[in-house]
């Protein structure tokens, strides 16, 4: 059976703390137009509406910023994702930060509320913060915490007002009322910038993170071998892939906030490619290329497209 890819193009960056990673679907576009690659006309493509305009308002919800505007956002991807797997497709979605992967997985869990969706984050950051322990109140620090149906209140430090709670519990029943993922069936890799709040919770949750380092010493395959044994209760994988798991240093400062000691592009390519031999995965996604800060011309936007290209080419190998 073929699948066939339908491309989701989410230029929304209203869930991060600095501008332009709207952007970065674009400059991932262009760098695959001066590739001479003909991939964006290869699929068909669905454009999500945005709210960037609402970076223009005056934050009421300090501690989760435009969270009504991202609550919104988060539920047209979960449409677009949701009515995509219906018609059998294959969404790869293209966004801008990483706020969206909540819509994404509320997207997977509205067409399929029975089943286990496994989460392989790959990623420096744990986004495992929920308003009341954020230090940063940018949402794109939020989603697993929403998906988890986390408030992680033990670790509390920001008085939230009765407004943004009432968005945050909205945020948390996307697409279907509950939790969408338990903490078993989540695994990072590369995860290496988190703040207190966050370890207590991976330490709490027992959430695995294959560091960068372990990967390395333990070899990459043997490292997604032993992540995909521990989903195998799942029935589907959602692959959210952060351009900041990349090592910052080596690859490129163009995404928000990037990290250094991370991985290269082809340890990326190796591990999505073989999670998707799994023929569990549904659904990829990719975020925070942000074009407007990088230092080596449109370097991040470029090797993002070089990740893409290989892993479309392995998701589109006909499966028996
Ligand atoms: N998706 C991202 N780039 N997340 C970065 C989060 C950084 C920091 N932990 C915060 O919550 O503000």
């Amino acid at each position: 059976m073929e699948r066939f890819i339908k491309l989701i193009k989410n230029r929304s960056d209203i869930g991060a703390g600095t501008r332009g990673s709207d952007l970065g679907i674009d400059a991932i576009e262009i760098a695959a137009i001066n590739r001479n690659s003909d991939y964006f006309n290869q699929f068909e493509f669905e454009d999500v509406k945005t709210h960037n305009e609402s970076i223009y308002d005056k934050n009421r919800n300090t501690f989760a910023k435009r969270i009504e505007h991202v609550v919104e956002q988060c539920t047209r991807v979960s449409y677009a994702v949701k009515h995509n797997l219906k018609e059998n497709y294959f969404p790869i979605v293209l966004s801008g930060d990483h706020s969206s992967a909540l819509g994404t997985i509320s997207g997977i869990k509205a067409v399929y509320p029975t089943k286990a969706v496994g989460v392989v984050w790959i990623d420096a950051h744990a986004d495992l913060h929920s308003p009341y322990t954020s230090p940063s109140g940018n949402i794109h620090g939020m989603p697993l915490s929403a998906a988890l149906g986390e408030d992680n209140l033990d670790c509390k430090v920001n008085e939230v007002s009765p407004e943004t709670v009432q968005h945050w519990e909205n945020m948390k029943n996307i697409g279907t009322s509950g939790t969408k993922i338990l903490p078993e069936n989540l695994i990072y890799f590369g995860v290496r910038d988190t703040e207190e709040a966050e370890d207590s919770q991976i330490e709490k949750l027992g959430i695995k993170n294959y560091k960068v380092d372990e990967v390395r010493y333990r070899g990459l395959q043997t490292c997604v071998a032993e992540a995909l044994s521990k989903l195998s209760n799942c029935d589907l994988i959602y692959i959210s892939f952060d351009v900041d798991s990349m090592d910052c240093d080596m690859i490129s400062y163009g995404t928000g906030t990037p990290v250094p000691k991370g991985f290269d592009q082809h340890e990326v390519i190796a591990i999505i490619n073989q999670i998707i031999k799994s023929k569990k995965v549904v659904c990829i996604e990719v975020v925070e290329v942000n074009p407007l800060l990088d230092t080596k011309g449109n370097k991040m936007a470029e090797t993002a497209f070089e990740v893409l290209e290989q892993i479309t080419s392995t998701i589109i190998l006909p499966i028996e």
